[in-house]
């Protein structure tokens, strides 16, 4: 089931006790839900088009127990996993980010550890299997300095050698390399989920102006930027596509003008079920002001 921020609760409840990172085609994930019936299983994958062939892999093969959240695991972790709920966290064949000078770009570093100790239950765990030896004393080295787990290296269980990478980089005759990351201890730094926003919106006086033309238009604020890309008009009113980047949040979203009883209604559409946070409220306030540019007055602002 894939998950709708604006339609979640944070956190998801019941919690997740198991977390995959990067899942990519979805077949280890589907065989994992058939194996472990008893585990409610969240996914987390930045790529649509994998999210897509894996849903769609769920969806034939019947599984049930399987969330699925298109975008940064860090953002899944810190807002739908529960404090201290997570028994197993897998991360198979992670980007490897090869080059030195990207190592910061790898996901399993200590600051992640550090997070990732708030949302594991005692005595969780992470399990790390790749083919890139060298991320795979990176990872060991950046737990050993966050000092919150212990680490095992044992051979890799044949059943995580089945993901799609796993059998890709078999054929070619790679060798294979598996941590085990046990909680020892908690980082004592408190991890929240973020705030919810109310849907910010603005009511405005004045008659619809004919938009002929709109300019891609970045608006910049505190911890990201929204594009709003581009208008399409439709019956008394207006989308505009925008796209928002904050944190490890990423969302295309739509922006609506439109007649309603009061006035003309300007803010974030519900179609997708957005989150509603600080960076849409700025590509909402940019919008009206964009239309007060335009001759229209502002009778109501909520955000
Ligand atoms: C090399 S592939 C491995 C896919 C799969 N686990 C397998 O073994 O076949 C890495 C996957 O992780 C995803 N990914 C990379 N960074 C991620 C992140 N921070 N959060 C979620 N997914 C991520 C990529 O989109 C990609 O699908």
């Amino acid at each position: 089931m894939l998950i709708r921020l604006g339609e979640s609760e944070f956190p998801l409840r019941p919690a997740p006790e198991v977390l995959e990172v990067g899942f990519g085609d979805g077949r280890f994930t589907a065989e994992l839900a058939r194996r472990h019936p008893e585990w409610r299983i969240l996914g987390a994958e930045v790529s649509a088009a994998s999210v897509a062939r894996a849903l769609k892999r769920f969806r034939r093969e019947g599984i049930a127990n399987v969330w699925v959240y298109h975008g940064q695991a860090t953002f899944a972790l810190r807002n739908l996993v529960a404090p201290r709920s997570l028994v197993r966290v897998y991360v198979n064949f992670p980007d490897p980010w090869p080059k030195a000078k990207h190592e910061e770009n790898r996901l399993l570093r200590r600051a992640f550890f550090q997070r990732l100790s708030t949302r594991l239950a005692e005595g969780g765990e992470l399990w790390l299997t790749t083919d890139h030896e060298g991320y795979w004393r990176y990872a060991q080295a950046e737990a050993a300095a966050s000092g919150l787990f212990d680490v095992d290296t044992p051979p890799p269980p044949p059943h995580l050698l089945t993901t799609k990478y796993a059998l890709k980089w078999k054929e070619v005759g790679r060798s294979f390399y598996h941590a085990v990351f046990r909680k020892r201890a908690e980082d004592p730094t408190p991890w929240p989920p973020l705030p919810r926003c109310p849907m910010p919106h603005a009511l405005m006086s004045g008659t619809l102006p004919r938009l002929e033309t709109f300019e891609k238009t970045v608006v910049r604020f505190e911890g990201g930027a929204a594009v709003l890309l581009e208008v399409a008009a439709f019956p008394g009113g207006y989308y505009f596509l925008t796209h928002v980047e904050e944190g490890d949040l990423v969302q295309d979203v739509l922006l609506e003008v439109r007649t309603s009883a009061h006035g003309l209604y300007v803010g974030l559409s519900r179609f997708g079920a957005p989150l509603a946070t600080p960076g849409v409220k700025a590509a909402v306030a940019w919008l009206v002001g964009f239309l007060e540019g335009q001759g229209l007055g502002v009778l109501q602002r909520s955000y």
